[in-house]
């Protein structure tokens, strides 16, 4: 498995080999081995699929606060994304910076995630297919959003607001300095 550190420390980008032939190919997405090999030791205890009919759909930004953060690694399964992280630990040198990835099945790359971050993305194909395994269960109470289009993070999206699909949660999400944020 390749292993590319992407521009905020922490944040990975995986490629696990695939192996074709005249069948088709076969692939081990997730192998602890070769995760602690890279120097991941994280245990995931839930697995997560979601499918974006529409292209520019957008979903998030979203983080689970402590005691429940969760770390994530992002798959794409059909389709593709352009896959956005930004850092949410006050404390942090790199504090409300932002990446983006594209993760496409095509390019069988996988984003990992730490906690502390948002995490978003908007869909760049139709009948879009994500999955993803998360470090701790799903905790609605400790479930935050943050506004996609803040103008103190400035992510720059594929697509003009108007023209994503988002749902009302995030549409009116609040701005960075209206959220709980990580120390
Ligand atoms: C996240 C989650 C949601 N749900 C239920 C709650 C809602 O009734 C329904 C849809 O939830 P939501 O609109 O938050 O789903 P997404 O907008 O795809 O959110 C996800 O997408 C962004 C990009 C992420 O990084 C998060 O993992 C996650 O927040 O699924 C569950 O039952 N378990 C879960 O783990």
């Amino acid at each position: 498995m390749e292993v590319r550190p992407l521009g905020l420390h922490g944040v990975l980008e995986l490629l696990p080999r695939k192996f074709g032939d005249d069948r088709g190919f076969f692939s081990e997405t997730y192998n602890a081995e070769r995760m602690a090999e890279a120097g991941i030791t994280l245990q995931f205890v839930q697995d997560n699929h979601s499918l974006s009919a529409a292209r520019g759909v957008l979903r998030g930004l979203h983080f689970q606060l402590p005691p429940r953060a969760q770390d994530k690694l992002v798959r794409v399964v059909k389709g593709s994304i352009l896959d956005v992280v930004v850092d949410i630990r006050k404390s942090s040198p790199t504090f409300r910076k932002w990446i983006s990835l594209e993760i496409a099945a095509k390019k069988w790359n996988q984003i990992l995630i730490p906690k502390g971050f948002a995490h978003g993305f908007v869909t760049l194909e139709e009948n879009t297919e994500i999955v993803y395994k998360v470090t701790d269960f799903y905790s609605p109470e400790h479930d935050r959003s943050l506004r996609f289009d803040d103008p103190s993070i400035g992510i720059e999206w594929p697509f003009e607001s108007a023209a994503m699909q988002l749902s009302d949660k995030d549409r009116n999400a609040p701005h960075l300095d209206g959220v709980d944020l990580f120390p």
